[in-house]
């Protein structure tokens, strides 16, 4: 057990299972990855990655003039953004990736490596300044098999971006005050830099009574009353010490590929406190016009067709049709919703939001599901640790 255990094992330790990633091994890939990206990175050499012959060879832009601005912009950040391809790995690319690189795919997957690389190498310049590493305790109550497989991949990019990652998994029987008295642990505990408490919690748990308990500095998900409330106020004095992973990741994808908000009118289907509020402000502060849309707006596909920029949470399969997307427009596809599919390895298979093959005919850019929105949360929420680290390292 790792230094972050120590003083939380007494009580209430039969309730949680525990790794430490601390100790873990890092002669694996990802750190391996990380640190020959850097070393590539301070050799100031320009590599050129696989993909960017291809492009080379090929026109890949659209002939409509009005969509190659956008494309171009995120073209070049993938120029730059693929050294890990090259540098670090000789895994062919695959089918999909070949074909994000070709078409108006918007990659998540590649711009959250790209993200994940930028956060590494930062983490292992303050180790070797401040000789500690960034911790994030996560904290799952039951076994959602969904909630298993995001807290896998969290810590996975925990263990690539060289943070240390401090698993809790607590069992779904846990009460409501246990769950508050490891919250207050953890917010005492010096080597957790960031807490995050995985949602949905069981039915018997009030989410909103232990998300106040964790401490605001630590909060990595940006759901703490106060960074909500910063977020919505916007003052240069007061800004949210963290926004939410998933809205962040979607405006993170959004400046990366140079979609230009300013004046554009961003419709948002959903007004959830994890991804519709926030994303509003998030669209607002950027000065959109912002529509949000919810379960009560009438005809919503006149309101999608009016969307320059389309974000979709609303967490039903295929529920906005493809001939809804305005000609041009940006849809950043948030839903991932499971859909039987006997030829699927699983049984089953991940679709988004959005009539995905319909709508990419229309749209200048579009996120595929999965590979979208989903691996650009987790690298926020890399972002967001890292940022909490960063605040303590100079408090
Ligand atoms: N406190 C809290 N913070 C969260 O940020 C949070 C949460 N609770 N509860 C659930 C949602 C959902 N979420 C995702 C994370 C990763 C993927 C992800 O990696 N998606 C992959 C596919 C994963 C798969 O194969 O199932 C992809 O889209 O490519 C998706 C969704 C974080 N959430």
């Amino acid at each position: 057990m790792g230094n972050a255990t120590r003083g939380l094992s007494s009580s209430i330790q039969p309730t949680y299972l525990y790794w430490d990633l601390s100790r873990a091994d890092h002669s694996s890939l990802g750190f391996t990855s990380s640190l020959r990206f850097q070393r590539w990175l301070s050799s100031g050499q320009r590599l050129c990655a696989t993909g960017e012959r291809r492009r080379q060879r090929r026109p890949v832009f659209g002939r409509d003039a009005s969509r190659r601005r956008p494309l171009e912009r995120l073209l070049s950040v993938q120029g730059t953004g693929f050294p890990e391809r090259s540098v670090c790995s000789s895994a062919p690319l695959t089918a999909m990736e070949r074909h994000a690189q070709d078409s108006k795919i918007l990659d998540g997957k590649a711009i959250a490596r790209q993200v994940t690389s930028e956060v590494a190498t930062r983490v292992q310049v303050l180790r070797e300044a401040h000789g500690r590493s960034p911790g994030l305790a996560v904290v799952i109550v039951g076994s959602r098999p969904d909630s298993q497989t995001y807290v896998r991949n969290k810590r996975r990019a925990c263990e690539e971006a060289g943070m240390n990652s401090h698993l809790f998994a607590l069992d779904a029987s846990t009460s409501e005050t246990e769950l508050i008295e490891l919250v207050r642990r953890l917010n005492a505990e010096d080597d957790v830099d960031g807490i995050l408490v995985q949602l949905p919690l069981p039915d018997h748990i009030r989410s909103e009574r232990v998300l106040q308990e964790i401490a605001f500095e630590k909060d990595v998900d940006g759901f703490h009353p106060l960074n909500v409330g910063r977020l919505c106020q916007k003052s240069a004095l007061y800004p949210p010490l963290a926004v939410a992973c998933t809205p962040r990741g979607c405006l993170e994808l959004l400046d990366r590929a140079g979609v230009d908000l300013d004046g554009k009118h961003a419709v948002v289907l959903g007004r959830s406190n994890v991804v519709g509020l926030p994303m509003a402000l998030l669209l607002l502060q950027r000065n959109a016009t912002v529509t949000i849309c919810h379960s009560h707006t009438a005809d919503l596909a006149d309101q999608v067709s009016r969307a320059d920029i389309l974000v979709a949470a609303i967490g039903r399969a295929h529920f906005v049709k493809g001939d809804w997307i305005k000609p041009g427009a940006v849809v950043i596809d948030v839903g991932i919703n499971s859909v039987p599919d006997t030829s699927a390895p699983r049984g089953y298979r991940l679709v988004g939001d959005v009539e995905f093959q319909v709508a990419k005919e229309r749209a200048a850019l579009i996120t595929p599901v999965p590979g979208g929105v989903g691996p650009m949360t987790i690298a926020m929420l890399l972002l967001n640790t890292l940022q909490a680290f960063e605040r303590r390292l100079k408090s």
